[in-house]
């Protein structure tokens, strides 16, 4: 019996079934793959042709994207530094549990705050969390601009943007890093592929 936040008196139940079976039934490895950029940046673009790879390959996985959190999960939290802390730390709690659940779990979020990444970081063992940075100029981001938010940023009719008014903290130590090559940016393909064979080499892709 314990007490863990503000529950009190609550107990842990242990299933018969575990990470492992699932694991084994799906024939690959629980993990998270967390995309961390600016708006505009490709997060979802890369989550999705990611998703589309592993699906055609027959593994598992499975989207989660901020914009789209934020219209059930998340649709009472606004953009303050405390309600993006708590938006990332359901994230994190979440793709705990899709990794659990044995899929590839794929979070796409700005995630401006590395202490925070750095938290849902620690919910897994470390080798389960895989960071990749868009590292895309915020120029390119804001020339992308594909909902007009940037403009309206600019124009002081969105308050605290990221990369406008508000921080990006990029990471310090992140598996994998997407950046423009001689001014082009790599296709969604290539991104996607870029993640695929980190993941195939630490075998996330197969059962061990
Ligand atoms: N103030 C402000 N700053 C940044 N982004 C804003 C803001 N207001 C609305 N939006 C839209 O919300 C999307 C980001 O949501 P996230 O949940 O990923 O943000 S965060 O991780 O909590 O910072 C983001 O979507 P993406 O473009 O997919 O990143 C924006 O469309
Ligand atoms: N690798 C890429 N090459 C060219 N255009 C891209 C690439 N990734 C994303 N885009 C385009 O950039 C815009 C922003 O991408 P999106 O995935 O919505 O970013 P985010 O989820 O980070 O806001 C979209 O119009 C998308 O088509």
């Amino acid at each position: 019996m314990s007490t863990v936040g503000n529950s009190t008196n609550i107990f842990w139940h242990e299933c018969p079934v575990g990470k492992a079976d699932r694991q084994k039934l799906l024939n690959q490895q629980g993990c998270v793959v967390w995309i961390t950029g600016l708006s505009g940046s490709g997060k979802s673009t890369l989550a999705c042709s990611l998703g589309r790879e592993l699906h055609s390959r027959g593994n598992l996985s499975y989207v989660l994207d901020g914009d789209n959190l934020r219209h059930g999960l998340n649709k009472n939290l606004g953009f303050s530094p405390e309600d993006r802390t708590e938006n990332i730390r359901r994230v994190g709690e979440v793709s705990k549990l899709f990794a659990d659940a044995g899929l590839i779990c794929i979070a796409s979020l700005i995630s401006p705050y590395r202490k925070d990444r750095n938290a849902c970081r620690a919910l897994l063992p470390d080798a389960n969390f895989v960071e990749v940075f868009l590292n895309m100029p915020l120029e390119l981001c804001e020339a992308r601009d594909p909902k007009g938010l940037y403009k309206l940023a600019r124009a002081g009719k969105i308050k605290g943007f990221t990369g406008i008014d508000d921080p990006y903290e990029p990471p310090l130590n992140c598996e994998i890093e997407i950046q423009q090559k001689d001014g082009v940016c790599p296709t969604p393909n290539e991104m996607a592929g870029k993640v695929v064979s980190y993941l195939e080499g630490k075998g996330f892709l197969h059962a061990h």
